[in-house]
């Protein structure tokens, strides 16, 4: 740790060494520093049993080196008996690290070498391969996976439509037999019936509520006049997803041209939707919170004719704290409205979503999709919901692995892996969910900055084909619809994302979906892989877990999920096909299987040399880093208590977490700036004031909502208090004006 601290004091005075410019300088004890510094890394990309004479050998000269550097600079016992890496107590560590600044004064500022074969500007990097904990074997217990048929061999034909909508559904949507789930629900929503829906991820369910209710409203005489206003009112938790929906409505009423859809969403002009609702919207699709807006402040909102609610993804929409928004809507539509048909999807059905049922249907038909069970249809099933809870169904054709890397090696193995599918392989498609926005942002830069690099020592041919997208809830939303649409389209690319692209969106051709951070449940897991393997097509995910973290596995067992388990050296091994990562020596590929792992550690260390370089080249990327780790950690203390025993920020070891984000050392007072308890930060007087306090208890729900409100802060409408008080002053402001 004490070279790592010596680093960042380094970085920290951003300069930028070069070995052949300042070697002629160096004094001996400088020169000695620099060996050892040679010496460390040679022993931190071999094999740790083959090295281990020669870390003898390092470590007798060091400690006679540290002998005199005690001499010179007295240290604390803390930091002698912390002077290992460590897993036990992190939090603890971390904080007696950041109060001994004694420690940073003891070394001299040392020029770092720079590598031999590549010319890279080389400060160094602490060993990724020691001290990490051990990985242990991932089990996934054998389960009974749900099994759901996609399709079926009924056709359109058979439901009696208007020929102009199953023209369309062929010409237009490019389909011609139903799914499983079509079959069932449209029937059901055709015989004007309530029904609760659940159905595994990319299995139809769109069309599967669009069809009826278009047929439904093209039917109704005299016909639909836009001043009739909303007749069906579609909510779904993402404004991609709204803007998604509205596209396939615009799609399938095209023969039906007095029927207009129309979208509200945040981020989007106010005014202009004000404008659009006075026009008339006869099928309005939006996110909750910008609908509350609308019937708390636009006039020309009416909603005397609404014969249709849908709940997209409705489990999502309750998960987020939005009960009092969806009570403003059911309210604002129970005052005014005739009957109407209630219909909530979702690929997961939790106690919440039984819950709403309650409040907003009458006996609903449950419709569930499951092989052997393609007849399910139950009447009035209120207890039902609660009993499907425990098993989730994936698509069939979904590939499902998890990959068990210690914190301080994710960041190379993201990135070989990325690697592998975009570099050396054709034709992939990622999506890569991160737990924060700062974290996307960071990873964005840094891979593009690091791996999209075209080096000019290799004839290589250019690494072009990294494409990289980013989506997430503090994107500008001209933005934000930008990338998916360029995202949609794109025949291969890499999508850095948060959960707000997890639910619900239909991303074509997507290939691979990587969790870099792991989900926040078992159904937002479902999710997530849910973005690849759609309407039939084969599809892969992999799940990163930390050796602390390999319980989660278990958790999803118990919904009947089952991974199969990849191995981290595996992935890293692809570095052995890009000649940028070159280590020392000739690689001979007809070497020991000992020297071939030598190699690819040797590589890994390199790129996170490439990582860590690039960081700290800067102070604007060291505070980027900074606060995309803080992020990180943050997210981290949100899980709900149910899945603590796993996902607890005690046992991160934030130096290791700090290596992640390509920082060498884990920032000052990290842990007290996280700690959820201010009795453990002790620097302020503020903080000290505050801890006599009795700290405000958020339950875990509400920690997850305000995590969730701040990441999809615009995207899922989840706005401030204050925030919405000044819109909602404004938009008065415009309405008035407006009328
Ligand atoms: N009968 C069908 N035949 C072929 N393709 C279909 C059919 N029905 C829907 N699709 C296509 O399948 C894809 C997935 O549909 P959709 O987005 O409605 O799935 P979903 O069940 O709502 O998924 P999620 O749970 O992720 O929201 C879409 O591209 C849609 O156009």
């Amino acid at each position: 740790m004490a070279e790592d601290t010596l680093m960042l004091n380094i970085s920290s005075g951003s300069v930028q060494f070069n070995r052949k410019t300042n070697q002629k300088h160096l004094s001996s004890s400088e020169k000695w520093a620099q060996k050892k510094r040679v010496a460390k890394r040679k022993a931190a990309v071999e094999p740790q049993e083959s090295s281990a004479s020669k870390q003898r050998k390092i470590n007798q000269t060091g400690q006679q080196h540290a002998q005199k550097q005690t001499l010179q600079t007295p240290r604390s016992p803390s930091q002698r008996s912390n002077n290992r890496d460590t897993e036990e107590n992190p939090v603890q560590r971390e904080n007696s690290e950041a109060k001994s600044p004694s420690k940073v004064k003891t070394f001299p500022k040392k020029a770092p070498t720079e590598h031999e074969d590549h010319g890279r500007p080389f400060i160094k990097t602490s060993s990724l391969f020691r001290n990490n904990p051990e990985i242990p074997d991932v089990l996934s217990p054998a389960v009974n996976q749900v099994k759901e048929k996609v399709f079926t061999s009924n056709t359109f034909e058979e439901l009696n439509l208007h020929p102009h909508l199953v023209a369309t559904l062929h010409k237009v949507l490019n389909v011609s037999s139903m799914t499983s789930v079509q079959k069932q629900t449209i029937p059901v929503l055709m015989s004007g019936k309530d029904a609760v829906v659940r159905s595994q991820t990319g299995s139809g369910k769109t069309l599967a509520y669009g069809i009826p209710m278009v047929q439904f409203l093209q039917a109704i005489q005299p016909k639909v006049k836009r001043s009739d206003g909303p007749l069906a009112v579609v909510i779904v938790p993402t404004r991609e997803l709204a803007l998604q929906s509205f596209q396939m409505f615009q799609k399938l009423l095209r023969p039906f041209t007095w029927i207009v859809p129309g979208v509200l969403m945040g981020g989007e002009k106010k005014k202009a939707e004000k404008a659009r609702l006075r026009k008339g919207i006869n099928v309005l699709i939006s996110t909750p919170g910008r609908l509350v807006d609308h019937i708390k402040n636009t006039l020309s909102i009416a909603f005397s004719a609404v014969r249709w609610l849908i709940l997209d993804e409705a489990d999502r929409i309750l998960d987020l704290g939005f009960e009092k928004d969806l009570t403003v809507i059911l309210n604002a539509l129970n005052t005014a409205g005739p009957d109407r048909q209630n219909v909530l999807l979702s690929a997961t059905i939790t106690e919440g979503l039984s819950r709403l049922a309650s409040i907003s249907m009458k006996d609903p038909v449950s419709v569930h999709v499951s092989e052997g069970s393609e007849e399910t249809v139950e009447a009035c099933p209120q207890a039902a919901p609660q009993a499907l809870s425990d098993s989730y169904a994936v698509p069939e054709r979904l590939q499902q692995h998890v990959v068990v890397v210690p914190s301080k090696l994710h960041l190379v193995c993201l990135a070989a892996f990325i690697l592998a599918k975009c570099k050396f392989e054709q034709r992939q498609k990622l999506v890569i969910f991160i737990s924060s926005c700062e974290a996307v942002e960071f990873l964005l830069n840094l891979f593009t900055a690091v791996l999209c690099e075209i080096p000019s020592n290799t004839s290589s041919k250019s690494t072009s084909c990294l494409n990289f997208y980013r989506l997430h809830g503090n994107m500008r939303q001209e933005e934000r619809t930008e990338v998916f649409q360029e995202f949609s389209q794109c025949k291969t690319g890499i999508l850095l994302c948060t959960d707000v692209a997890a639910r619900g969106l239909d991303l074509p051709q997507v290939t691979w979906i990587v969790q870099y951070n792991p989900p926040v449940s078992a159904a937002e897991y479902v999710h997530r892989v849910g973005r690849t393997a759609r309407i039939g097509a084969q599809g892969s995910s992999l799940l990163f877990l930390t050796p602390s973290e390999t319980a989660f596995v278990d958790v999803l067992a118990n919904h009947n999920i089952s991974l199969s388990e990849m191995k981290m050296v595996d992935i890293l091994s692809t570095l052995m096909k890009d000649e940028r990562f070159k280590g020392r020596g000739k690689w001979d590929s007809k070497r020991s299987a000992d020297a071939f792992e030598q190699e690819v550690r040797e590589r890994a260390t390199l790129l996170q040399t490439d990582f860590e370089n690039y960081v700290h080249a800067s102070n604007e990327s060291l505070q980027t880093a900074k606060s995309a780790l803080q992020c990180f950690l943050r997210a981290y203390t949100t899980y709900p208590s149910s899945l603590k025993h796993i996902f607890h920020i005690r046992m991160l070891h934030l130096g290791h977490a700090a290596k992640s984000f390509g920082l060498r050392d884990a920032p000052q007072g990290l842990a007290s700036s996280i700690s959820t308890n201010p009795a453990n930060s002790k620097h302020s007087k503020k903080a000290k004031d505050k801890a006599k306090s009795p700290p405000k208890k958020l339950t875990a729900k509400q920690r997850v909502s305000n995590l969730m409100r701040s990441e999809y802060d615009s995207g899922m409408d989840g706005q401030s208090k204050a925030k919405k008080k000044r819109k909602n002053k404004k938009g008065q402001a415009e309405e008035s004006t407006d009328a």
